[in-house]
C-alpha cells in the first residue's frame, strides 16, 4: 500500500476516536471480562498488558492496517538484511548482527560481517577474563551518550550478577565528575576504558586526557599503556592517543551510538558480569529480534508498542510518555530510553527532507516507582494533560525470602497505580467516601472536587519473571524495535542525529570567548551578557 492509504487510515483512526471508540475504560472492563485476554500479548514469559489503553478491537484493526500501509514489516526486513536504511549517512543499521546468536550470515555490501563480530566478541571475552583475574579493582568507563548510558544503565540493572571489579562511569565534561571519581581510586589498581565511536567527542577526549595525566603523574609515563584500553570505530585516532592496538576493541559505522551496548561498548558490562552472562544478554536481544521478525503484527510486542505510541501521539495528541520501572535497578532505564527514543525520533523532516505532517517522537521521561508516586504522580492522576505511562515489573525479585514483603508491596503499588489511572474516582464516589469518613454534607460537597480522579488515563504494563541478563536484553531490544516501528510509520530516519550538531559547533566557537582569548563582539546581547557575568564571577 502507498502512503496515501496511510493518510486515509490516520483519518479513519481520528474519526473512530471522535465518535467514541471504547473509550470509557472503566465501562469497557465492566462489560467485557475478557478485555485483558484480548488486549495483552506475550513473547515467551514477557507480557505486555495494554488493556488499560482506551482502545477496542476496531482501534487495533485500524492500527494494524496502518502498519501495513506504511510497509513496516518490509522496512523491518530491510533493516535485518543490511540495506542502507540510514539514508543521510549512507549506512546500514545492523546492531541486530551484534546479537545474532544464530550466526547466520549478515551481508553489508556483499560481505558477511559475522566473522568480524565474532572475532571482536572473542577478544573482548579474553580481555574481560584477564582483567577479572588481575589486580585491577576499579574500571572507569569514560564516554558519553551511547558510549555511557548503555553500559552504565545495564551495569546497575544487573547488579546481582556483578562479580568483577567495581565499575565507574564518567561522562560529563564538568570537571566535578572525574574529580569526584578519581578521589575514590588508587592508580595502581585502576583501568580506564575510553569509549567513543568517533574518538573526537570533546567531553570524552577532555576526560580521557585528564585521566591520562593522573596516571602519568602518579605512576610515570611508562605505565600509561597498561592502565588504558579503548573502544572505538576510529582505530588510527585511538593509536594517536597512545593506546596500543591489542587494547583497542573495534566496532563499525553500521552501529549507531545509542544502539551500541551490544558491541564492544558493552565491554565494561562484560567485565562486571563475565563473558558468559554477557552472552545471555545478547541472547535475550536476539530472542526479541526473532519475535519481532516472526510474530504477526497484533501479537508482536514491538509492533504493538509502536502502534500504541502512534495512537497516543498522533490520534490522541499526547505530547509525552512516562517510563516507570517498578524495579529500582532499572533506575537509569528512563534516561537510557530518552537517548534511544528522542535522539532517534526527535525529527521534523521525512526521509526525503520534507516537513513531517503531524507529530513525531514524544518527550520521554521517568523515574522508578514507588519513588515517582511521592513526587510527580499527582500530575499524572489529576493534572490537566494526559500522559500515557509504561510500567515495568518483575514477578520474582533477586532478594531472598526474608524480603518478600518488599516485593509484594512493590507489585501492589505498581498495579494500584495503573488501576487508579484507569478507574479514576467520580465526584459521587468522592462525596460518599467523605460522608463515610464522618464529614458533613456541606464539607463533603466542598471537598469532593479535589478528590475526583477523571480516570480513563492510559497505561501499559510490561511484566517479566526476573531482571536477569536475558530479560534485560529482551527489554532493550523491545524498545529499540518500538522506536523503529514508530519511525517507519512517520517515515523518518531514526538512525541519524543532526540535531546535536549545531550546539556542538557553537560551543567550539564560544570556548575562546569564555576563556577570554576572544572578545564578545558580534554575539547576541544575551550570550555576551552571560559570558561577561560568568567571567566576572569566575
Ligand atoms: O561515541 P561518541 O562518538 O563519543 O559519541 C557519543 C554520543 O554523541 C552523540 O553523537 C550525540 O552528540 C551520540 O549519538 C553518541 O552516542
Amino acid at each position: 500500500m502507498a502512503r496515501a492509504d496511510s493518510r486515509k487510515i490516520l483519518a479513519d483512526l481520528k474519526a473512530h476516536r471522535r465518535k467514541g471508540a471504547p473509550i470509557d475504560m472503566r465501562r469497557a472492563f465492566e462489560r467485557d471480562p475478557k478485555r485483558f485476554a484480548e488486549f495483552s500479548a506475550k513473547a515467551d514469559d514477557l507480557l505486555l498488558d495494554y488493556s488499560k489503553c482506551a482502545v477496542n478491537t476496531r482501534t487495533m484493526k485500524l492500527l494494524a492496517q496502518l502498519a501495513k500501509a506504511c510497509d513496516v514489516e518490509a522496512k523491518r526486513d530491510q533493516m535485518f538484511a543490511g540495506a542502507i536504511i540510514n539514508s543521510t549517512e549512507q549506512r546500514a543499521v545492523l546492531h541486530t548482527a551484534l546479537r545474532n546468536r544464530a550466526n547466520t550470515p549478515v551481508l553489508v555490501s556483499g560481505k558477511d560481517v559475522m566473522p568480524d563480530v565474532n572475532a571482536v566478541l572473542a577478544s573482548m571475552a579474553a580481555f574481560a577474563r584477564k582483567i577479572r583475574k588481575s589486580k585491577i579493582t576499579d574500571v572507569v568507563n569514560i564516554g558519553i551518550g551511547g558510549s555511557d548510558l548503555g553500559p552504565a544503565m545495564t551495569t546497575l540493572a544487573l547488579a546481582p550478577y556483578h562479580d568483577g571489579p567495581r565499575l565507574h562511569y564518567v561522562s560529563n565534561v564538568d570537571g566535578a565528575h572525574i574529580a569526584d571519581t578519581l578521589k575514590l581510586l588508587k592508580p595502581e589498581t585502576t583501568l580506564f576504558l575510553i569509549a567513543s565511536k568517533t574518538f573526537t567527542t570533546i567531553e570524552t577526549m577532555t576526560n580521557a586526557q585528564t585521566a591520562r595525566k593522573w596516571i602519568a603523574e602518579k605512576l610515570g609515563e611508562a605505565h600509561v599503556g597498561e592502565h588504558f584500553a579503548a573502544i572505538s570505530t576510529a582505530i588510527p585516532k585511538v593509536k594517536a592517543f597512545g593506546i596500543s592496538e591489542d587494547r583497542i576493541f573495534g566496532f563499525w559505522d553500521w552501529v549507531g551510538g545509542r544502539y551500541s551496548i551490544w558491541s564492544a561498548i558493552g565491554l565494561p558490562l562484560m567485565i562486571a558480569i563475565g563473558p558468559e552472562r554477557f552472552i545471555n544478554f545478547l541472547e535475550g536481544g536476539h530472542a526479541m529480534d526473532r519475535h519481532f521478525r516472526e510474530a504477526p503484527v497484533l501479537e508482536n510486542l514491538p509492533m504493538l508498542m509502536g502502534l500504541l505510541g502512534v495512537w497516543h501521539r498522533n490520534i490522541c495528541g499526547y505530547p509525552s510518555r512516562a517510563i516507570i520501572p517498578y524495579d529500582q535497578r532499572l533506575s537509569r532505564f528512563p534516561a537510557y530510553l530518552q537517548q534511544l527514543d528522542m535522539e532517534s525520533n526527535g525529527k521534523r523532516v521525512t526521509k526525503s527532507g520534507k516537513p513531517v505532517k503531524g507529530d513525531t517522537g514524544p518527550i520521554v521521561w521517568g523515574e522508578p516507582g514507588t519513588n515517582g508516586q511521592h513526587a510527580f504522580f499527582q500530575l499524572l492522576h489529576q493534572g490537566t494533560g494526559i500522559i500515557p505511562v509504561e510500567f515495568l515489573i518483575a514477578a520474582d525479585p533477586h532478594e531472598d525470602k526474608a524480603m518478600r514483603e518488599h516485593h509484594a508491596l512493590l507489585v501492589a503499588n505498581c498495579l494500584a497505580q495503573s488501576q487508579a489511572l484507569m478507574l479514576g474516582r467520580t465526584e459521587k464516589e468522592a462525596e460518599a467516601q467523605l460522608l463515610a469518613m464522618g464529614k458533613s454534607k456541606a464539607e463533603a460537597k466542598a471537598l469532593a472536587p479535589h478528590r475526583v480522579f477523571t480516570g480513563n488515563r492510559p497505561s501499559v504494563t510490561l511484566a517479566y519473571r526476573q531482571l536477569d541478563p536475558f530479560t534485560l536484553g529482551r527489554l532493550i531490544a523491545l524498545y529499540e524495535h518500538r522506536v523503529f516501528v514508530e519511525a517507519a510509520i512517520w517515515n523518518i530516519n531514526a538512525f541519524d542525529q543532526w540535531g546535536v550538531e549545531l550546539g556542538k559547533e557553537l560551543a567550539t566557537g564560544l570556548q575562546p570567548v569564555v576563556e577570554g582569548k576572544k572578545g564578545t563582539e558580534g554575539l547576541d546581547s544575551s550570550t555576551a551578557g552571560l559570558v561577561k557575568f560568568l567571567r566576572k564571577l569566575g
